[in-house]
């Protein structure tokens, strides 16, 4: 690449990152990968995509992409695009084009060539940074070899009969509205191979069923019942909390069902505490990799893992090496929710023939022989060894009425059907306030709405009220009460930037508390400052996402300690410990996964370029418990998220081969 090339191209890159365009790393990525072999300009503009890719999660680079125009992903205006690409010179006009052109350069490994540890791996169509493509490999792999270890019952001791027997006993009432029993044949499926996959919306049972199937794999364990090892997992501290509790209450009701045919309180009494994935893996500080890894796997028979969206290529990949292969598998998770903040939509993409179903002709007389259930012949298809054993929940218990007719709507890309519910409202669960001001935001946070409960003054109030006398128990019950009285209520925004992004709300919504007298900041640390932890902290033992409470420390008169609700636990951290926290009045629909509130405010910008997309708005609706309020300065933008889809580039289905 000639110097004046390489300058003009690089004089491009620096002003689409000085307009915000790209992040800082991907030209300087670019400019690594000239340092380290020829170079050609076309080369330069494929890195800083895939950097630029990699940041917004995307695992991979698609050529056909890269020929085309991928301008509007990027959210940059053709323009910009067209800049770009002129100061490259000749461009590749198509897919197999940019391949032979990459296939020829230094810095890249054609997947089959021999491998030079290039740092960029070229993979049939896709170009990927070396660690994702690893990732991506070992993910398919391990899924496929688990999903196809068998087809008959996961233990020696399990006949297809016996797995009839319990599930007879387990689901002794036939599914509601005469269609088949999804979750007795979710149980069914998941005891087939060493990978099962329950996918469905808020409240469709995924807990209720896997506690059967924990039930069902103890039953039919044999010999090794009474040692059997679960574990119990999920990306976040408060989701295993959420995990724990509702498996421990799903064994108890199921105990008192079964009675002395199946000693379950011995299985709850023996499993654990539900652990984020980061310390079942054994995180340490300063590194990425794990204790537990392939060469120092998990001892565990069992591990059921939930709120799977949000798990992250990497930690897939780390998940899946820890493992043994004798494990069984369980991953739950609600595949229409955004994916992880980080690289990959790795539920998504297992997920992709869930609603389809597309079950061979196998796994549909294994369904009728094990359940008594006939899978509809429209479920049936060819969808490859992990739809075998996937299976999605489709009707909600808890969920329904105008929040889950909303959620339905969005989900579906049904701009009329979302605006009917929002703009009906009659029974006070939805509320849409547009085009909405600053004042309706901070009414809100204050006191809620008429008809919905919340506000962040009922638990500043209790604060203010102060701790009543009395002991460290005394102490610890108002905590808690304050805590619940808090996660009651929360408001979410689609961004973080800007007057309706989470930074400016925050400031706008601890002024107005102050001024109604709620709150008294002085300094950075103030009682009833909500902060969220922006990076795992091992030596405090709080980890990104987690929220807690600033509460005065009742050993120490004057110091103040945050509070984290641990399900029915309490952990404290002496405020001025912790170094990388921010308020959490407002968060991003981001971080809320996992969690729910009573009443949950979604906040969308005045302008979002584009860049909104449906799946946003649904996991904020669905953080909603009871009632639901919407607030857009500019409505416009609500009806361009539902129109738009999320779509990560990702190699994964093309692995799995279906
Ligand atoms: N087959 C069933 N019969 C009776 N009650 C059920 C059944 N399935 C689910 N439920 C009840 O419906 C409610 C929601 O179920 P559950 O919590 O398992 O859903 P979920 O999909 O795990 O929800 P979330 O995604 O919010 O965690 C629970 O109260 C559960 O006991």
């Amino acid at each position: 690449m000639s110097i004046e090339t390489s300058a003009a191209l690089f004089e491009q890159v620096d002003a689409l990152t000085e307009n915000g365009q790209l992040r800082r790393l991907s030209g300087a990525f670019a400019r690594f990968i000239a340092s380290v072999g020829a170079s050609s300009p076309q080369l330069m503009v494929a890195c800083v995509l895939l950097s630029e890719l990699e940041g917004r999660g995307h695992s991979c680079l698609m050529l056909d992409e890269l020929a085309d125009d991928p301008s509007g992903q990027l959210g940059w205006t053709g323009e910009e695009w067209r800049a770009l690409r002129a100061a490259a010179g000749v461009w590749p006009k198509n897919a197999s084009a940019w391949r032979a052109l990459l296939a020829g350069c230094d810095q890249v490994w054609p997947v089959g060539d021999l491998d030079f540890q290039q740092p960029l791996v070229l993979d049939g169509e896709r170009l990927y940074l070396r660690r994702y493509w690893r990732d991506e490999t070992l993910v398919a792999e391990a899924v496929r070899g688990r999903a196809l270890g068998g087809v008959i019952a996961v233990d020696e001791d399990a006949s297809t009969a016996d797995v009839r027997h319990w599930l007879d006993v387990l689901f002794p009432h036939a599914a509601r509205g005469g269609g088949p029993d999804w979750q007795k044949i979710a149980c069914a499926v998941a005891m087939r191979g060493k990978l099962g996959i329950i996918t469905g919306g808020p409240g469709t049972g995924k807990t209720y069923t896997v506690a059967r199937l924990l039930a069902l794999l103890f039953a039919t364990a044999g010999v090794r019942q009474s040692g059997l090892r679960v574990a119990l997992a999920a990306p976040t501290g408060k989701a295993a909390a959420r995990l724990k509790q509702s498996i421990d209450s799903a064994l108890d009701d199921l105990a008192e069902k079964v009675g002395a045919a199946l000693p379950l309180h011995e299985l709850a009494a023996r499993m654990g505490a539900a652990r984020t994935l980061h310390s079942l893996l054994g995180a340490r500080p300063g590194t990425r990799a794990f204790q537990h890894n392939a060469g120092n796997q998990l001892e565990v028979d069992v591990l059921i893992v939930d709120e799977a969206s949000m798990i992250h290529l990497e930690m897939m990949s780390a998940l899946l090496a820890a493992l043994p292969s004798t494990a069984t598998l369980i991953l739950l998770g609600d595949k229409d929710q955004l994916a992880s903040v980080e690289a990959g939509a790795v539920l998504g993409d297992l997920c992709h023939n869930a609603e389809a179903g597309a079950y061979e002709s196998e796994t549909l007389s294994y369904v009728q022989s094990s359940t008594g259930q006939q899978i509809p012949e429209s479920y049936a298809g060819n969808g490859g060894p992990i739809a075998q054993q996937t299976v999605m929940l489709r009707e909600s218990r808890r969920f329904g009425g105008p929040i889950g007719a909303l959620a339905l709507a969005v989900n579906a890309g049904n701009a009329a059907a979302s605006l009917q519910v929002l703009r009906d409202g009659t029974d006070g669960k939805v509320a849409w306030i547009d085009p909405a001001q600053p004042s309706d935001l901070l009414q809100l946070a204050l006191a809620g709405r008429s008809g919905a409960a919340g506000g962040y003054q009922a638990y500043l109030k209790m604060i203010k009220s102060g701790a009543p006398e009395g002991d460290e128990i005394v102490h610890l019950a108002w905590v808690k009460s304050v805590l619940n009285s808090f996660e009651t209520f929360r408001i979410l925004c689609a961004v973080r930037e800007g007057e309706w992004g989470v930074a400016g709300l925050n400031d706008v919504i601890e002024q107005r508390l102050q001024t109604a007298g709620l709150l008294r900041r002085s300094g950075e640390w103030y009682i009833g400052r909500p902060v969220m932890v922006t990076r795992n902290d091992y030596g405090s033992g709080v980890f990104n996402g987690d929220i807690g409470l600033t509460l005065p420390d009742p050993a120490r008169p004057g110091a103040l300690r945050v509070y984290f609700s641990e399900g029915d636990k309490v952990r404290s951290v002496l405020a001025t410990r912790l170094r990388n926290v921010e308020t959490a009045f407002a968060m991003t629909v981001h971080k809320s996964q996992g969690s729910e509130f009573q009443h949950t405010v979604l906040v969308l910008p005045r302008d979002s370029g584009g860049m909104l997309a449906r799946e946003l708005i649904y996991t904020g609706i669905t953080r909603a418990r009871d009632y639901f309020t919407l607030l857009t300065p500019n409505g416009q933008v609500l009806l361009d998220a539902i129109a738009q889809r999320t779509l990560r580039a990702s190699g994964l289905r093309t692995l799995l081969g279906n």
